[in-house]
């Protein structure tokens, strides 16, 4: 059984599962998602330029949801043997159901994910979204909206985290960049629609 951590203090819950995939499996799934999933580079603006970065990213799900992020619209490709065996895998530890996955692919330390929530309108409020992380161990940290406290962990090899109830309402979280890093990473966010 797994020994589930929370690591967030008040106003949401982040539940800290550790490693769920053997180093095998975290191995074979790394070079399947690789070798088979659609990646894309990512477009984002900063003070209105516009940048593409060298963070890959794609989208999956049960249908072709459409999902809107730095002005453009992708709509979710059909799983792939791989996801749904991932996807089982989680919705069994977390005991929630996920519609969709967004994926990204940080080539090394040196790309990351800036402080955020994910409170789209597409997404169920409140929902649960379970975030699984293959290759690379990386820090990840919540920020509280209001208090500015902050919290950090660690993303080992093969882990799930869950972020549920009020998680994107009250913190952000982001990926920080780190030189120290020189592997890569893939995380997966399974997610749950408002229309799922
Ligand atoms: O790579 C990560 O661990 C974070 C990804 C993330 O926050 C997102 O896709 O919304
Ligand atoms: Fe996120």
């Amino acid at each position: 059984m797994h020994t589930i951590t929370e690591v967030l203090p008040y106003d949401g819950q982040a539940r800290y599962f550790g490693p769920v995939l053997s180093p095998e499996a975290s191995a074979h799934f790394q070079e399947t998602l690789l070798g088979q999933i659609v990646w894309e580079s990512d477009q984002v603006f900063i003070y209105g330029k516009h940048y593409i970065t060298k963070r890959q990213v794609a989208w999956y799900g049960d249908k072709s949801y459409p999902y809107t992020y730095s002005k453009s619209t992708k709509r979710a490709l059909p799983w792939t043997p791989a996801l749904l065996s991932l996807k089982q895998q989680i919705e069994d530890l977390t005991g929630e159901v996920y519609h969709t996955c967004l994926l990204n692919l940080y080539p090394s330390g040196e790309e990351g994910m800036g402080w955020h929530s994910d409170d789209e309108k597409e997404l169920r409020k409140n929902g649960s979204i379970a975030s699984l992380s293959l290759g690379a161990l990386r820090p990840f940290d919540f920020k509280h909206r209001a208090s500015g406290h902050k919290v950090r962990i660690l993303l080992e090899p093969g882990s799930l985290l869950e972020m549920r109830g009020t998680t994107q309402t009250h913190w952000l979280h982001a990926l920080p960049k780190t030189k120290k890093v020189k592997g890569l990473r893939i995380n997966l966010t399974f997610r749950q629609m408002e229309q799922g």
